[in-house]
């Protein structure tokens, strides 16, 4: 496959698909010619019988876009997708190969909107003759083997989480400091619809709080809960297996609460003087701080800095919080919102400007 490169930098398109949104990027070199996000309904996406079924349809609005700001998509030089439920592997760069798009479109290990991204990458690079690349995708496993075993032998703990994120923050933090990523110990919170809590011993992340069933609680996840009451609620009779499914990813958290993802509403409700809005307000913070405790502890409490990103980050009765409570164990750097665009691109951009290997997804 040809490497396209114009004559002021390669051009990267990056796809970021979420339950309910596509984003999208353009970047020649690191500069961004374009940036959108498409929100997708419900009833918008209701014709889908699985997620990945939804590839043809949000490419074409992504191709609409381009075409709409003038932008040749002959020009590019790669594409790139948010990575998804893949077998455990290494963070970094992977081209986008037969194997891991069959997984894909199998979704042996679940469906989720990241799962769409190496898929739709992979369907206009081909159009395009051009390679198609994921970044850091959500099931990156640097665990060591103690952080696998999960205290029942049936069980084994797996790795998944906003680690496009995380590891850009990572990066970030250790950057600005005058530091290399490879040389720190970190730990990094993303506090978004969903929260994952993560330890970076040295340029590995090590452990981290699966942002699907562990740890603390978020907009519309459960997160930990106490195994003997979860048992007996999934064999109540009052829930199917897809109804309890959803209820860990989805509709828990403070959805189950108040019928919102939006940490806003829920700070208007507690403002109002809703006294359960002002608790649960409070437990938030409280459990992220206790995760974040945790993972101090896989550092022998050797921590550099404690980055805290997500969209979660802008709310100050959320952030004040928990900076109170774990700023005992090292400085908090506060980056709110994600990049994840930018680090899929800037990803890409490391292995066309031939600064890093691209990696052989097996
Ligand atoms: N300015 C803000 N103040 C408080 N909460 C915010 C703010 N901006 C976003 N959020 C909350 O952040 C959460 C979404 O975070 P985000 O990182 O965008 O999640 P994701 O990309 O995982 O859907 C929502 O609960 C939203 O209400
Ligand atoms: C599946 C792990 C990553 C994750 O939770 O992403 P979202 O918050 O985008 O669902």
């Amino acid at each position: 496959m040809q490497k396209k490169v114009q004559s002021d930098g390669f051009m990267v398109l990056a796809i970021n698909p979420g339950a309910t949104s596509t984003k999208f990027a353009v970047y020649r070199g690191e500069t961004v010619l374009l940036k959108q996000a498409m929100e997708h309904s419900v009833q918008e996406l209701k014709p889908f019988a699985q997620i990945i079924d939804q590839h043809r349809y949000r490419l074409a609005l992504i191709l609409q876009a381009l075409d709409q700001a003038g932008i040749d998509r002959r020009q590019l030089s790669a594409v790139v997708g948010r990575g998804g439920l893949l077998k455990p592997l290494l963070g970094g760069t992977y081209r986008v190969n037969a194997q891991m798009a069959a997984d894909m479109q199998l979704a042996a290990l679940g469906q989720h909107a990241s799962n769409l991204g190496a898929v739709m990458a992979d369907d206009l690079a081909a159009e395009l003759g051009i390679p198609a690349f994921i970044v850091d995708p959500v099931s990156v496993d640097e665990y060591e083997p103690v952080a696998r075993v999960s205290g029942l032998a049936d069980l084994e703990r797996v790795s998944l989480s906003h680690a496009l994120n995380m590891k850009a923050v990572a990066r970030k933090a250790a950057k600005d400091h005058g530091r290399r990523y490879d040389e720190v110990n970190l730990i990094a919170a993303h506090l978004g619809s969903g929260v994952s809590v993560s330890v970076h011993r040295r340029g590995r992340m090590v452990d981290t709080s699966s942002s699907r069933d562990e740890g603390a609680f978020s907009p519309d996840r459960c997160g930990s809960l106490s195994g003997f009451s979860l048992v007996d609620l999934c064999f109540s009779g009052k829930y199917t297996y897809q109804e309890m499914r959803q209820k860990m990813m989805g509709t828990g958290g403070l959805f189950s609460y108040f019928g919102t993802r939006d940490v806003r509403e829920v700070e208007k409700l507690a403002q109002s003087g809703n006294q359960k809005a002002a608790l649960v307000l409070e437990a938030l913070p409280y459990q992220v701080a206790k995760d974040i405790g945790a993972m101090a502890a896989v550092l022998a409490g050797q921590v550099d800095w404690i980055v805290l990103t997500g969209g979660m980050a802008y709310s100050h009765r959320i952030i004040d919080d928990v900076i109170r409570r774990v700023e005992f164990i090292a400085p908090v750097v506060v980056l709110p919102g994600e990049e994840e665009l930018e680090s899929l691109a800037f990803g890409v951009l490391r292995v066309l400007q031939g600064e890093e290997e691209a990696r052989e997804y097996l």
